[in-house]
């Protein structure tokens, strides 16, 4: 299934957040979003996800969902969003309660989305007793458990110290090359952009435009960190933002 955006227009009260939007998200493919602050990289995936409702504009699902697919569209939060009280498995679970599946279905999803995140020695663990990085893979794990269409990512490696992000863009790789996800994927940071993006969608400053949309062609699971091309690519998408970026800062100082 393919989503289409489709002349997205949006304003909180009188100020525009968005503007034009019009882009395909191809299935199989991890399209970015990047952009100053502020420009609607949130508001954007929000109404993607049918979460808001933009005032202008649609968001269209083109074809139909993969075989097995339980929720179309589905998140994957900065801050992981986890149930503390329950364990590894128990999150998980909780995103298949609502399809009732039979117990056996139920777990075979659970063991096998625990094996490709590689969280099958800690099903039992509770949040608070693993790390930052495994807690994004319980999040990513549950994402997947309900096999959606379309993952929808914001920053969700943020929160994470630079090595665990490291760490976590290979495992999202290694996910990706077994199993072909699509995703959209917000962030601020453009080595992050480079890694993980078949498509990076440059926004401008508020109200957010679609000023450049830069396609990058080597495979996902060849792509290395220090990889010239890969720099020029970030030098290429900072030399698209920097005047913006810093527009967008000095305009928060004013606020
Ligand atoms: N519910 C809301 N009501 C009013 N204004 C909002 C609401 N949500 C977002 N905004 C405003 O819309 C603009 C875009 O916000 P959004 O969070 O989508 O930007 P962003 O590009 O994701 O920002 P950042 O990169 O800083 O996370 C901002 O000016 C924000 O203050």
């Amino acid at each position: 299934m393919d989503l289409r955006l489709d002349g997205i227009h949006h304003s909180y009260g009188s100020t525009e957040v968005l503007s034009g939007i019009s882009l395909d998200i191809p299935a199989g493919q991890i399209v970015c979003l990047v952009g100053p602050s502020g420009c609607g990289k949130s508001t954007l995936l929000r109404f993607v996800g049918g979460l808001e409702q933009p005032t202008g504009g649609a968001v269209l699902q083109v074809g139909t969902p993969p075989a097995g697919c339980l929720n179309p569209l589905t998140y994957v939060f900065q801050d992981f969003a986890l149930l503390p009280w329950r364990s590894v498995r128990g999150n998980i679970a909780f995103a298949l309660a609502p399809h009732r599946l039979p117990r056996a279905e139920e777990e075979a999803i659970i063991t096998d989305v625990l094996a490709r995140t590689k969280l099958s020695d800690f099903a039992d663990a509770l949040p608070k007793q693993i790390s930052g990085g495994m807690k994004q893979r319980v999040a990513i794990a549950r994402a997947l458990a309900v096999r959606p269409a379309v993952m929808l990512m914001d920053e969700p490696l943020s929160a994470l110290d630079s090595q665990t992000r490291e760490l976590l863009m290979d495992d999202l790789v290694t996910l990706w090359t077994r199993a072909p996800f699509t995703a959209v994927y917000v962030t601020h940071n453009l080595s992050e952009a480079v890694r993980l993006g078949h498509k990076i969608v440059v926004l401008s400053r508020r109200p957010g435009k679609i000023r450049e949309v830069v396609d990058i062609d080597t495979p996902l699971s060849e792509r290395r960190h220090g990889d010239p091309a890969l720099e020029a690519a970030e030098a290429r998408l900072w030399g698209l933002m920097r005047d913006e970026a810093a527009a967008a800062d000095a305009e928060l100082l004013h606020v």
